[in-house]
């Protein structure tokens, strides 16, 4: 569907991609993910042709949407695009946002742009919001119209980047309910995104973006359980732990709770499972290991396993052999421990200490 050969984009000096081929086929849903600033948007920009690329090819259906005589604007109405700030027009009601394009582009009657404006709107969940003014809706209702309008214009490809990253963290689900949707009704789509899980889980196929380039292009479950080249491997252990370093008793816990709140979010856990967790790493901390080296310096660090499903909590710290079953045996905070903990583990190495709660 569509084809991209040695595509390079520089912005003056700043060489963003470099020789970036592949194919992208009917029917794919592909997730780009990658450090920040690796060059994912303006990927996906330059497909779309909103960004210009220094050089390269890309073919859309056989056509050379770079060629000198080509069409460009049917060629993008092909591609729908879903930007990260909505981008809808203020003055205009919602219904009449989605009928825009259809009308100047498709020429489309303005009845039946209404009536198909209404259907893509009730797809989304937001028919009773058709006469509605953008201000009048939240965050991802927004978004939620914004994505009715690109489906307005039936493109072949959607091109989604960041859909969710300007919501409300409240507001991150629905938007992601409506995309599955799409993904669930065979839509080729592309999406720029940082939301993982959601990756994982709606992708056929995930490119990890590095080096100013596709670096690795896998499936999801070859990206995320089994990455292939070390930078993806480093990318995906970094987004899937975070650490916390503990300086002794007078130590910030409802910073850390608050990180670990936020980051066990972004893995889409419930909230009981998120408070299990933060339970295990207050007693393990406050109720345990301070009480005991009340000026520990320790080093946590909280990773999640997507493919197993465990949260493993680990704490390290120097000191004389440690054994956290037998010094802590019979008191409450290890009970409440082993209460949550699937395994316990306490092992020394080079004069360091390393705890292991898995949940
Ligand atoms: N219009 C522009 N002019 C100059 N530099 C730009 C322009 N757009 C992007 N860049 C630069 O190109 C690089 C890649 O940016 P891009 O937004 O594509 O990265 P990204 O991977 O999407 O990042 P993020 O995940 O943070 O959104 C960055 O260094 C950015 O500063």
């Amino acid at each position: 569907m569509i084809q991209i050969n040695n595509l390079s984009k520089s912005f003056g000096d700043l060489r963003v991609l470099e020789n970036i081929s592949t194919e992208i086929k009917k029917g794919e849903v592909i997730s780009i993910i990658g450090p920040s600033g690796c060059g994912k948007s303006t990927f996906m920009r330059c497909i779309n042709l909103m960004e210009k690329p220094t050089a390269g090819e890309i073919t859309i259906d056989g056509q050379n949407i770079l060629a000198k005589k080509a069409d460009v604007c049917r060629l993008r109405q092909k591609m729908g695009m879903v930007f990260q700030s909505f981008n809808l027009f203020s003055h205009l009601m919602i219904i009449e946002n989605i009928m825009l394009a259809p009308l100047s582009l498709l020429k489309l009657p303005r009845q039946q742009a209404y009536e198909e404006g209404l259907r893509f709107l009730e797809m989304v969940g937001l028919g009773a919001k058709a006469m509605a003014f953008p201000d009048e809706l939240s965050g991802g209702q927004k978004q939620r119209a914004a994505i009715a309008r690109t489906l307005a214009m039936k493109p072949e490809i959607v091109l989604l980047d960041e859909p969710t990253s300007a919501l409300d963290p409240t507001m991150v689900s629905e938007v992601l309910a409506v995309i599955r949707k799409l993904v669930a009704s065979g839509m080729t789509m592309m999406i720029v995104t940082h939301e993982m899980k959601f990756a994982r889980d709606v992708s056929s196929r995930v490119f990890y973006m590095d080096d100013k380039g596709i670096y690795e292009d896998g499936t999801p479950t070859q990206i995320f359980d089994a990455p292939q080249k070390p930078k993806t491997r480093a990318f995906i252990k970094k987004i899937s732990s975070f650490a916390y370093d503990v300086q002794g008793k007078s130590f910030d816990l409802y910073e850390l709770q608050a990180r670990v709140e936020g980051f066990l979010t972004k893995q889409m856990f419930t909230e009981r499972r998120i408070m299990n967790v933060q339970l295990v790493c207050e007693e393990l901390l406050s109720g345990i290991l301070l009480r005991t080296f009340p000026d520990a310096q320790i080093a946590l660090t909280v990773e999640y396993s997507d493919a197993s499903g465990e949260v493993t909590v680990q704490a390290e710290f120097e000191g004389e052999v440690y054994d956290l079953k037998s010094a802590a045996s019979g008191e409450l905070p290890l009970a409440i421990i082993e209460k949550y903990a699937k395994e316990l583990s306490s092992t020394h190495r080079e004069g360091k200490n390393t705890l292991l709660v898995v949940l």
